[in-house]
Formats: structure tokens, C-alpha cells, sequence
């Protein structure tokens, strides 16, 4: 006993009443009566689960079905002591648990939770040589950047050698000098002016991992060759923003638009007065149009834009000048495509051939408009972090003459270059460390390799609890790390980020006049570390307000925390994009997938995917916001049991999450409060989750955000790609251990009651539909038309391929543009 300092539960089976021993180190003592008292309630609560557990014992049987089938447990599934999950991991501390008068714990959070299945280590993820790197061994003078822009790149931007992606495509960008036929294929003008040499245009496609650095690997040769255009022009209209726009960057979203203006300002102001009438700018929806039109009527050289709104313009705006444009670039193409843009980016490409067919272009140095230095004609370019088949039907539909250019190789084909994953290129170049390349089904992904992936098997149950206890580990390790929370929907979103500013908060009186007085940080042990909460609630309790760009956790101390999603007003997504991009402290963005794509916020070390990813490609590209241009990174996702079979989906595809047990957070979670026995860490694990409770009791707005969050992400769940509903699936869902991961104690009676659920009619209708269109679209001439997948961004022509918006219970990450 001496040894025994854990809780001790002694329940002899029909020994009478459960004597309880409290070891000295978790007995009540001293501090305030509410403390006291909430620690006796654990105490008391942990003896009736023992009791209730002796009496299961006493009929047990063997718990039936296994994770795969449900998430429900089987109705009298024996209770071990320290939890069932955990305890199916260790045998050991297992063995014994049970019998009359062993050791035992009880925490309602450790009980009834379904098996979870041994996932097998992978174990060679750490210490890997990082594939999107800057290459020491190359520079971008040996790949004919002009001096002065490089002087400036390098003064600005501090960047001074170039990644291997870009290493490859700008010397493509560029164009390859040839000798001879100038005047013939600068169409027989101003021969004065045509000299000997012409450049080879191809249409280009960038192919490269997350963070690679493809923004700069297009927009470096285009200011290149603008610069050169200027600085070799004699005569002629003069290089200015009156010329109209020259190049034109379409983006799947707003922020990535606004991302790819900040990457190029700097460049703008480089290379002296040669490069200042090259003013980036940007029309994204969201402001008036008559501002925008304006703009456009002052001139913008290098125009990043959300397809919708360039249409609009194309179509209506007289004074938006695209006659001397010779680049079209479509950044993310394959989330182009996936928010069902194909259909706008038909008709932007098709205006724009009409628009050339109709302006005779006479090339010649004169002037910058005719300049023999830019490309002769429009140079299409596709940016993608994967090449999906859509993908390649997009590129072989648009693209003249291409190339496939990747970190490795450079190649005429799509199916070439989906063929080589490394080496074996058309053409030498520097080859970075292999990236996880992935080819099934035709589809080709690439990750960074020194990103460490993982996976956790984790009850409905205890999903809250190890997320908070994954933070704090997180932030204690590494206490200036930036985290980015990935969820389902906005209404978890705003949830996430309510409870965990004001759910620590030490004393609130709320609404009702009762005082939520619990010390989180007392449970946890945080060395004394004040909790200073954002914003202690006054008498009627915190509320979610849209001013706050971001809040303190009081959950996890000395974090900062921020939301971002489609239902934000645009004014507000900007502000709070920015804010984190630029934060150089801890701090934790939950998001939807909003942030998935393309966003380039700096300094991310870690992502946690609290909710699992629409597909594939939304799993590449949520992982792909750490681990850029070399650094470290580390991405961990939370599944249910009886979603462990997601792990095989991931593994097809060459993705390979380690292991790792949730046992291992929580165990981590309350070791400095010297806990290190399962009941003590359990019992630790079981205040937070109590805590957060409590809290959610005691403020109206939390339980509002609570019982939202809860009911959209069934909803938004049900929502699974149909191939991946044999996993996912709402059957699956045990809805009341599902409230605990959303601090309520039981689930809202909407969907208690079957209001939210799914029947098996409605899945098997909906199965049956599914297949209905799978076999329609499969007849009908491949295209890229369609969409296939459902947006985060409900944008333009979403409606078209989906119906109406307020159908759609996803984030409806709004980038309508139109
Ligand atoms: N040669 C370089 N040297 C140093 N930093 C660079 C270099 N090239 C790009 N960067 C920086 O690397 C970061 C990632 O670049 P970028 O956003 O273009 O990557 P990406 O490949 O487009 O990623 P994603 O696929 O996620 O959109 C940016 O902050 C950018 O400024």
C-alpha cells in the first residue's frame, strides 16, 4: 500500500460498500471549499462507476463486434479498470484489473469506449532530408534571373538561391534564346526591331509539394521578363499601369489571391524605376465593384483574381485592358477544379482567345507592349500540388505545347511525368531528396519528406480531452510553436476557439448568478502559471464576438487563438489570415479548410486534423502548411476507432501516419502534475473534461456554440464522399460518447432523439442515388467539368453542381466572387 499512492478502489465483489483510499497526493487539501468539493465529486462519481461496474461484472460477457462495425459499445461490454481502450493496449497493467479486490479507477470518460484496433509503426518518418528545400548547390544567377532583380530578391525578401521547383520552371519561363527565323515569327513587323533572337514558349505546368515555393517559381521569370521588357524598350508607349494588365493569376480563394499580391510587391519595387509601373493587384469580390472597376480602369499589371469576378469583368468592365496579357495563371488548379470552376474557366479561356484573335500583335524592342523580350503569345500556366487525373484532362485541354515541370524532372507529357515520381527526367537537373510521391489510381501526390505524420485512435469520448492535452504538450515542448486546427465545420470552428479562450477561465460569474470557480490549472499543474483568461466573463458570461481577431486560451496558457472560416466577413477573414501569418508567439488557428490551400502562413510546426480531411488531396494540402521550404514540421490525425480503416485509404495512396496512442498525450498531459500511474493521469484527464463541462454548463453562449457545433458536424459528417462512407458513416457514431467531445454531458435532443441521424432508408436511398450519378457521369465523354467533390467555398458555380447553398452543411467558406 505504502507504494500504492493511486487512487485505490477496493471492490471486493459483494464486499459491501466501495471503500475509497485517496492518496496524499490527490487528496483534497486545503485551497478553496469549491475545489474540495468538486474533488469529492470526482471521488464519489469514480465509486459509482466501480460499484456499477462491480454489478456488470457479475453478468459479464465478452464485448461483441468489433470497432469496425460501431462505435457504439456492445450493451454490457465489461468495463476494465483503467479504461477499456487503454487497457486492450497494455496487457499488462491490464491483467488483474478486474478480480475482486485489484486496483482499480473508474472515470466515465475511461469506460464503454469501443476497442481500439493496433495500428502498425511505419517508424522511418523522422530525420528525413527534406525534399522542398532551397538548393544549396544552385544559385539564380546559373538560371539567368536578370542582376538586378536578384540584387533586390535578395535585399527584400532575403532570398537568395532557389528552391528546386524553381530551379526547373524558370529557366522554362524564361524561354530558351534561339537563333534565327525572328522575322517570321514575330509575324513579319517592325522589322527594325527584330533581332536575332526568339524565344521558345511553352504553356507550363508546375507540379511540387506544399511549400515548394511555386508562387515564385511563375512570378520571378514574369517580372524578369517585364523588367528586361522595360529596360530594352526605345520608344513607344511608355511603361505604365495605362498598358493594362500583362499577367493574370487566378485563385481558388481570396487569401491566396491577396497571398499572391504580398509575394509580389516586393518584386515590383525592385530593379529600380524599371519595375515600379508593375503594380500587383487584386479583384476577389467582397467590395464594391465600382471600386474594382475603377481600379482596373488605372491599369493592373499583374492581376490576381477568384474566377468568378474575372469573368464578370471580362464580360462587363470596358475599361479592364487584358490586349497585351501574355500570362494566364492558374494557381491550385486542382482546387480550381474541385469547387467546380471548370465551367468558368472554360469561358475565361475563350474570351481571352477571342480578345488576342482580334488585336494584330506587331513585336518589336520599341516599346514594352511589343517587346521581343516578353512571350509572343499568351503562356498558359497550371500550379498544382497534385496531378490528379482532372487535373491532366484540364492541362491537355488547355495547355499549347507544355511542359510538366516538377522538383525533379521536366517532361512533354502528363502522363510522363505522373509516370516518374523522381530521376529519369527528359532533362538534367538538381534532384532534392525524394518526396513521398504517391501514383494510384493515376493520381499523383507529393509531400515534403521531413514531414512526421501521425495517427490517433482516439473514443468519441475522449476526443476533447486529447486534443487540449495534444496543445498543451505541444506548447510546453516548444513554446513558441504555431498550430493550425483543422474541423469539419464553422460552427465547430467557432466552438474550438470559444471554449478553449474562456473554458480555463478561473471564476466567472455567469448568467444564472453561479460561479464557475474551478482552477483548471490547478488539475494540470501548470508551475504556478497564472491563468489569465482573455477576457474573464462578467455577469452574463463571455460571448463570441467578431471584433476579437484573437483571444488568450485560458485552457491552454500563454496562447494565442484564432478562427478562420468561410462565414467570417471578409474584412475579418483578412485581418485574422494576416494576423496569424505575421504571429511570432504560440498560437493556434482553428480553421476549416478554408486555410487548406495554398495559404502561406509562416512558421507552422505543427497540424492537427481534429476532424478528418473531404479526401486526399484536402489531407496533402492541410499537412501541407508546415514543413515548407525545408523547415520541420509535424501533422497528427485524430480518428475514431471505427475509422481506423482510414489508415488503409491514406496507405494506398503512399501516405503513412505513425502510431501514436492517446494514452501517450493524456500520460504526457499530467506528467508535471506528477501523476504517473493510469489512475492518476485518468483522474487528471477526467477533470479537464469535467471542467470543460462545468464551464459549458455555466455559460449560455458556450452551450449555444456546444450544441451548434455538435449538430452541424453530424450533419457535415454525413456529408463523406460516398466512396469513404463505408467509414465514415453516421451509423458509426455513438451520439452520446460524440457529446462529450463537445463538453456536453449528454447529446441535444435533436439528435437524440433521431431528428439529426441518418435511417438506414435515407443512406441507402442516398447510396443508391450516388451510384445514379456515378453511372450517368461515367457515361458521358470524360471532362473536367465536373466537380467531384463538395466545396468548402460554395462559390460561382458550386450551386450548378450541388444545388442550393443552404443545403450544404460543410464550412461554407465563402469566396463568392461574383
Ligand atoms: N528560394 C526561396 N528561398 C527562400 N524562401 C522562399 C524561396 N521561394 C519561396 N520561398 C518562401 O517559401 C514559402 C512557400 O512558398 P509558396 O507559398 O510559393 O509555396 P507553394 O509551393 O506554392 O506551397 P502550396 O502548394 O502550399 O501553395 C513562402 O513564404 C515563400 O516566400
Amino acid at each position: 500500500m505504502a507504494d500504492d499512492d493511486g487512487l485505490f478502489l477496493n471492490l471486493g465483489a459483494g464486499a459491501g460498500p466501495a471503500r475509497t483510499v485517496v492518496p496524499a497526493n490527490l487528496r483534497p487539501k486545503g485551497g478553496r471549499w469549491k475545489d474540495r468539493m468538486a474533488e469529492r465529486q470526482l471521488l464519489k462519481s469514480a465509486v459509482w462507476q466501480a460499484q456499477r461496474k462491480s454489478k456488470a461484472q457479475q453478468g459479464a460477457r465478452p464485448a461483441a463486434g468489433s470497432a469496425q462495425k460501431s462505435e457504439r459499445p456492445a450493451a454490457q461490454a465489461p468495463v476494465d479498470a483503467d479504461g477499456g481502450a487503454s487497457a486492450r493496449q497494455r496487457p499488462r497493467e491490464r491483467s488483474g484489473a478486474t478480480g475482486p479486490g485489484s486496483k482499480q479507477v473508474m472515470s466515465s470518460l475511461f469506460t464503454k469506449n469501443p476497442e481500439i484496433p493496433t495500428v502498425a509503426r511505419t517508424g522511418d518518418q523522422e530525420n528525413r532530408v527534406s525534399s522542398n528545400a532551397v538548393l544549396d548547390t544552385s544559385s539564380f544567377e546559373g538560371i539567368g534571373l536578370d542582376d538586378d532583380m536578384r540584387a533586390s530578391v535578395a535585399e527584400k525578401m532575403g532570398i537568395v538561391k532557389p528552391t528546386a521547383i524553381q530551379q526547373n520552371a524558370i529557366p522554362v519561363l524564361i524561354g530558351k534564346p534561339i537563333l534565327g527565323g525572328a522575322a517570321a515569327a514575330a509575324g513579319g513587323g517592325d522589322a527594325f526591331d527584330v533581332e536575332r533572337e526568339v524565344s521558345v514558349e511553352h504553356d507550363v505546368f508546375i507540379q511540387a509539394a506544399t511549400g515548394s515555393g511555386k508562387t515564385l517559381a511563375y512570378l520571378l521569370p514574369i517580372f524578369h521578363r517585364l523588367i528586361r521588357a522595360t529596360a530594352l524598350a526605345t520608344s513607344g508607349a511608355p511603361a505604365s499601369r495605362s498598358l493594362g494588365t500583362f499577367a493574370i493569376v487566378l485563385t481558388p480563394t481570396r487569401e491566396l489571391a491577396q497571398q499572391v499580391v504580398e509575394t509580389a510587391l516586393p518584386l515590383s519595387h525592385s530593379a529600380g524605376r524599371n519595375s515600379g509601373w508593375i503594380v500587383p493587384g487584386m479583384v476577389i469580390g467582397g467590395e464594391k465593384k465600382q471600386s474594382e472597376k475603377s481600379r482596373l480602369r488605372k491599369g493592373i499589371p499583374l492581376l490576381a483574381c477568384t474566377p468568378g469576378r474575372l469573368l464578370d469583368h471580362l464580360e462587363n468592365t470596358k475599361s479592364f485592358v487584358v490586349d497585351h496579357l501574355r500570362w494566364l495563371v492558374l494557381d491550385e488548379a486542382d482546387r480550381l477544379l474541385e469547387l467546380g470552376f471548370a465551367e468558368t474557366l472554360e469561358k475565361i479561356l475563350a474570351l481571352l482567345d477571342e480578345k488576342a484573335r482580334n488585336k494584330v500583335r506587331v513585336l518589336g524592342h520599341r516599346s514594352v507592349a511589343t517587346s521581343l523580350e516578353l512571350p509572343r503569345r499568351r503562356i498558359n500556366v497550371l500550379c498544382s500540388a497534385t496531378l490528379r487525373d482532372n487535373v491532366k484532362r484540364l492541362a491537355n485541354e488547355s495547355l499549347h505545347s507544355p511542359k510538366f515541370v516538377s522538383a525533379t524532372s521536366i517532361h512533354d507529357s502528363a502522363d510522363q511525368a505522373a509516370s516518374t515520381a523522381t530521376g529519369d527526367s527528359d532533362t538534367e537537373m538538381a534532384a532534392p531528396a525524394p518526396a513521398p510521391d504517391a501514383g494510384a489510381g493515376g493520381d499523383r501526390y507529393s509531400l515534403p519528406s521531413q514531414l512526421v505524420q501521425r495517427a490517433l485512435i482516439v473514443p468519441a469520448k475522449l476526443r476533447l480531452v486529447t486534443l487540449v492535452a495534444q496543445l498543451r504538450n505541444t506548447f510546453r515542448r516548444q513554446p513558441a510553436s504555431k498550430v493550425i486546427v483543422f474541423l469539419l465545420c464553422k460552427d465547430s470552428v467557432d466552438f474550438m476557439y470559444f471554449l478553449l479562450a474562456h473554458g480555463g477561465a478561473e471564476a466567472a460569474a455567469t448568467a444564472d448568478g453561479k460561479a464557475y470557480a474551478d482552477d483548471l490549472f490547478d488539475a494540470l499543474g501548470d508551475d504556478g502559471a497564472p491563468a489569465k483568461p482573455s477576457a474573464l466573463p462578467g455577469k452574463s458570461g463571455p460571448t463570441l464576438r467578431e471584433e476579437d481577431i484573437s483571444l488568450e486560451s485560458s485552457v491552454v496558457p500563454g496562447v494565442d487563438l484564432y478562427r478562420l472560416h468561410g462565414s467570417m466577413a471578409q474584412k475579418r477573414r483578412t485581418e485574422t489570415f494576416l494576423a496569424f501569418s505575421r504571429a511570432q508567439s504560440a498560437s493556434v488557428l482553428f480553421t476549416t479548410d478554408v486555410a487548406a490551400r495554398g495559404l502561406d502562413l509562416p512558421n507552422v510546426t505543427s497540424i492537427v486534423q481534429f476532424d478528418p480531411p473531404a479526401d486526399i488531396p484536402s489531407y496533402l494540402h492541410r499537412v501541407g502548411r508546415t514543413a515548407r521550404l525545408g523547415r520541420a514540421g509535424e501533422a497528427s490525425l485524430f480518428l475514431l476507432p471505427s475509422e481506423t480503416k482510414y489508415l488503409d485509404v491514406l496507405a494506398a495512396k503512399g501516405l503513412r501516419p505513425d502510431d501514436e496512442t492517446m494514452e501517450s498525450v493524456l500520460k504526457q498531459m499530467a506528467k508535471n502534475t506528477g501523476a504517473r500511474k493510469a489512475v492518476e493521469w485518468q483522474l487528471r484527464a477526467g477533470e479537464v473534461q469535467s471542467r470543460l463541462e462545468q464551464f459549458v454548463l455555466s455559460s449560455a453562449t458556450a452551450s449555444g456554440l456546444a450544441k451548434q457545433a455538435y449538430l452541424s458536424s453530424i450533419r457535415a459528417y454525413a456529408t463523406h464522399v460516398s466512396a469513404e462512407r463505408h467509414i465514415f458513416h453516421v451509423r458509426f457514431l455513438h451520439f452520446g460518447h460524440l457529446a462529450k467531445a463537445f463538453a456536453l454531458r449528454e447529446a441535444p435532443t435533436q439528435v437524440a432523439s433521431g431528428k439529426g441521424n441518418n435511417t438506414k432508408a435515407d443512406d441507402a436511398r442516398k447510396d443508391r442515388k450516388d451510384r445514379r450519378d456515378q453511372e450517368q457521369a461515367a457515361r458521358k465523354k470524360p471532362t473536367f467539368k465536373r466537380a467531384n467533390d463538395i466545396s468548402e467555398f460554395a462559390v460561382g458555380d458550386v450551386g450548378a453542381y450541388f444545388g442550393p447553398r443552404a443545403k450544404r452543411t460543410r464550412d461554407a467558406g465563402s469566396d463568392s466572387d461574383a
